[in-house]
């Protein structure tokens, strides 16, 4: 038997780009996160947050591809078996905690039923805090029609708004009042907060959740995200930016809504030299490119809804590398 006592685990969650992993990354920053093993999952293939969590120096697991809550819960099992293990024989450092950063469609409450229900996992973890990441620019949109959203919600102990600096105190007072009537027991933490897993919840932690787990399953979400497929944008060589932008910039203004996420680096030719950015949206909210120490070559995810992710390659391919395209229609007319 271990020596170490039952190991709650915190979940971060939050629709596509709701800022969870810039959230890691200052957390990593302030040190909040000692003593902590971070799993992040991805929905798309590609683990971007890796490589943006890695530059902030943190060590991470990453959940394969898919999304925790109902593609790879088998996955999620093992990740966490394997850490514990790590921690018993001392192959890893006696970290106190587990955080788990969720893909941006996952269904929490789903993620903890499933931890509270595994014979295995029971006697060495215990459920700690969700907290759930709504972003102010999208976040009245993302709940109006992603189910999804509104599940993150539901089952959140606390709720934390980004994006502040975006928005006006209107959209918060707006959100907040939908989010209480979606979830009365969940506490929204004041913007000044560092770190919103240390801000208190009114209560016992363990009464609060089974009452908003109950919550949740009253409430009629369907999981499966089938509207919902991911693709990647690769590219042979590095690329012209000034097509590349042209591109997205026409791409966004004709199907931004459908668009719910890309990112991923862009590996851009220069004089003479390749360099590389992190490009990141939002529907149709283009973030500042983040320079990156060095190039890996170009992969881009991108999260549609309602639009073949095959389309918008082949788009990307004939506007952007010039490479041929292996046939497909190209129905994304931009
Ligand atoms: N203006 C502003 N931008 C932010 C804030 N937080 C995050 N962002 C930007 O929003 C974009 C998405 O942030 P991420 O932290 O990658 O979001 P995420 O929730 O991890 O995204 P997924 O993993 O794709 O679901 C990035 O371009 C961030 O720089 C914020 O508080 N203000």
């Amino acid at each position: 038997m271990s020596g170490y006592e039952r190991c709650p685990v915190d979940v971060l969650t939050g629709f596509l780009g709701a800022g969870k992993t810039s959230l890691l990354r200052r957390l990593i920053a302030v040190d909040a996160l000692r003593d902590t093993a971070v799993l992040v999952n991805e929905f798309a293939a590609l683990p971007v947050d890796d490589r943006l969590v890695s530059i902030a120096g943190a060590p991470v697991g990453l959940i394969g591809e898919g999304c925790i809550c109902c593609v790879s819960d088998g996955n999620l099992r093992a990740a966490l078996i394997s850490l514990l293990d790590a921690r018993e024989s001392g192959a890893m450092p006696p970290f106190q905690r587990v955080l788990i950063e969720t893909s941006g469609l996952a269904d929490p409450g789903a993620i903890l039923a499933a931890l509270a229900a595994d014979p295995m996992l029971k006697p060495r973890l215990r459920p700690g805090r969700v907290v759930t990441l709504v972003d102010l620019v999208h976040g009245e949109a993302t709940l109006g029609d992603s189910a999804e959203a509104v599940a993150q919600i539901v089952c959140a102990d606390a709720v934390f708004f980004t994006k502040r600096d975006s928005a006006g105190g209107l959209e918060a007072a707006r959100l907040a009042a939908t989010i209480n009537a979606l979830n009365p027991l969940a506490t929204i933490v004041p913007e000044d907060v560092a770190d919103p897993f240390a801000w208190p919840l009114p209560g016992s932690g363990d009464v609060v959740r089974s009452r908003a787990l109950r919550r949740f399953h009253a409430v009629p979400v369907e999981p499966r995200h089938l509207e919902i497929a991911a693709g990647l944008l690769t590219a042979e060589a590095p690329i012209e930016w000034s097509h590349f932008a042209a591109w997205l910039s026409l791409l966004l203004h004709r199907h931004g809504t459908a668009i719910l996420r890309m990112k991923g680096e862009v590996a851009i030719r220069g004089d003479g030299a390749v360099s590389a950015v992190m490009v990141q949206s939002v529907r149709h909210v283009v973030h500042a490119p983040e320079h990156l120490d060095r190039a890996e070559g170009t992969a881009l995810v991108v999260i549609a809804r309602g639009l073949d992710p095959a389309a918008i390659e082949a788009s990307f391919r004939r506007h952007v590398t010039g490479e041929a395209t292996s046939g497909g229609q190209e129905r994304v007319a931009v």
